[in-house]
C-alpha cells in the first residue's frame, strides 16, 4: 500500500537539508569559490571534467549539458565534458587496468593545466574518483569535490568541496542537482556580463 505520509517524509527530509544549506555560510562561501574557479577557467579557454558514479553520473552528464548547450542564456557554448559517457573507453580501461583507473585514465589523457575537474560522490569515497582527483593535482587541475557529509577522503584531495550535511544518498543527490544547477547558473551570467 503506498502510505501519503511516506511521500510527505521524503520531501520534508528534502526541504529540511535544502533549508540548511541556506543558512549554512560555509557552504554558500564553497559554492561562490566553485563559480569563481569555473568561469575563469573557461573564460581562459580551459575547460571543465566531471565525473561520477550511478546517478552522480547522470549529474555529471546534466551538468555538461547544460554548459555546451545552455542554461538560461543564450551565449557560446562553454567547454564541459563528462567522463561517464563513452562505453568503449570505460569498458577498456575497466577491463584492462580496473574500474578504479575508469576516470583517472581520462583526466590524463584529456585534462590539460588549468582544467577543472569536478568530482561528484555522496559518499566522498569513492576509489575512482579518489585515484581521478590524484591525478588532477599532479596535472595542475582545479579539483571541486561535490558530496555529502564532511570528512570524506575526496574533500582531503580537492580544493574546495562543497559538502552537503546528510547520510541519505537520495536526499543529498537531491541537493547536488540544484546545487549543479546554481553553478551552470551562476557561471553562465559570469561569462556573458559585461561587467567582469
Ligand atoms: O543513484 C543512486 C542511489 O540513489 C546510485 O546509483 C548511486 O549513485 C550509486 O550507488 C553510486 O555508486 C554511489 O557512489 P557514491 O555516490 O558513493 O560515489
Ligand atoms: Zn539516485
Amino acid at each position: 500500500m503506498i502510505v501519503k505520509d511516506e511521500i510527505k517524509k521524503a520531501i520534508s527530509e528534502s526541504l529540511e537539508l535544502k533549508n540548511r544549506l541556506l543558512s549554512d555560510d560555509k557552504f554558500l562561501e564553497t559554492v561562490k569559490m566553485s563559480v569563481k574557479v569555473i568561469s575563469a577557467a573557461l573564460r581562459s579557454g580551459k575547460k571543465l571534467l566531471i565525473a561520477g558514479n550511478g546517478g552522480s553520473a547522470a549529474d555529471s552528464q546534466h551538468i555538461a549539458a547544460e554548459f555546451v548547450g545552455r542554461f538560461l542564456l543564450e551565449r557560446k557554448a562553454l567547454r564541459a565534458i563528462a567522463l561517464t559517457t563513452d562505453t568503449s573507453i570505460i569498458t577498456a580501461v575497466s577491463n584492462d587496468f580496473g574500474y578504479e583507473s575508469v576516470f583517472a585514465r581520462q583526466i590524463e589523457a584529456l585534462g590539460e593545466m588549468g582544467d577543472v575537474f569536478f568530482a561528484i560522490s555522496t559518499s566522498g569515497n569513492s576509489k575512482n574518483l579518489i585515484k581521478a582527483l590524484r591525478i588532477a593535482q599532479l596535472y595542475h587541475i582545479s579539483t571541486i569535490s561535490l558530496t555529502g557529509m564532511t570528512g570524506n577522503e575526496m574533500e582531503k584531495l580537492s580544493d574546495i568541496c562543497i559538502s552537503v550535511p546528510s547520510k541519505k544518498v537520495p536526499r543529498i543527490q537531491e541537493c547536488h542537482i540544484m546545487i549543479g544547477h546554481i553553478i551552470c547558473d551562476m557561471v553562465e551570467k559570469t561569462l556573458t556580463s559585461k561587467s567582469t
